[in-house]
């Protein structure tokens, strides 16, 4: 257990579109609690610009890399005994990213049926325990595709418009039908990464929010009435 009451076996993963802020939030957060970080990898992913040139090519190939990483990088946290905060989900790949070039029609029914069958049997591994808690970050559509522009890389600056805004909607769908695991969401207008008592601010909501599903979970196991999350 840290002074913040977060013990130190903890997974916390970060969620949300792309350019949100995740791997920043993920970096800062990691430094203030001494936990370690589990990033995902751009720079040297084989299939990225492929994908973004042609999506009906390249998508397939693509899940099935991200597949593999985040598999790897799950086994590195799972033997490293937590203390991770983690950039991206693995609820994110399979819940937006396959899902949505499945229904607009960028990846075949037989692709995607083949990517969820490998998905559910290697998340339903020891390797995939549920994190105790997911950031969820949220934020309008012009301020993240600001973020976006910013960043710059020319893949997703050379992308529709269209193409961000129907993830930012299924985002949005997506969370608030999630269940997996408790969720903490926190509004990008309303933190600030370079200011350590905002991150304490953030940690102090985490710790409240593992606490609240602990009470819960107790609750439960005594048959008592208790507010769930
Ligand atoms: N809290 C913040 N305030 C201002 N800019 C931010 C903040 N978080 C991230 N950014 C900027 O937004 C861009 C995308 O952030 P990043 O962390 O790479 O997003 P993601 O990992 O969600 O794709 C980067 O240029 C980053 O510097
Ligand atoms: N599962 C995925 N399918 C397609 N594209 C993906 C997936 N996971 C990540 N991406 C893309 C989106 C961004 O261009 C980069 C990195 O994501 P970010 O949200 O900036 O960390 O990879």
């Amino acid at each position: 257990m840290n002074n913040y009451g977060i013990p130190d076996d903890a997974l916390i993963t970060v969620a949300g579109t792309v350019g949100v802020g995740k791997s920043t939030l993920t970096t800062a957060l990691a430094g203030r609690l001494g936990f370690k970080t589990s990033m995902e990898k751009v720079d040297h992913n084989p299939y990225l610009e492929k994908f973004y040139a042609d999506f009906e090519r390249w998508s397939f190939h693509l899940q099935i890399y991200f597949l593999a990483e985040r598999f790897k990088e799950q086994k590195a946290i799972v033997e490293a005994g937590g203390g991770f905060i983690q950039d991206r989900s693995i609820y994110e790949d399979t819940g937006i990213f396959a899902k949505m070039h499945a229904d607009q029609g960028t990846m075949s029914a037989t692709d995607y049926q083949t990517y969820t069958s490998l998905f559910e049997a290697m998340v339903m591994t020891p390797y995939f325990p549920h994190p105790d808690v997911m950031i969820y970050l949220e934020g309008s559509l012009p301020a993240i595709l600001s973020r976006i522009q910013e960043r710059g890389r020319d893949m997703e600056i050379r992308t529709e418009r269209a193409y961000w805004e129907r993830m930012h909607a299924r985002y949005a769908e997506w969370i608030d039908g999630f269940t997996a695991c408790p969720v903490l969401r926190l509004n990008i207008e309303e933190y600030d990464v370079n200011d350590p008592a905002s991150l304490d601010d953030i940690i102090r909501q985490i710790h409240d929010t593992m606490e609240r599903t602990e009470l819960a979970y107790r609750g439960s196991l005594q048959g008592t009435e208790v507010r769930t999350l």
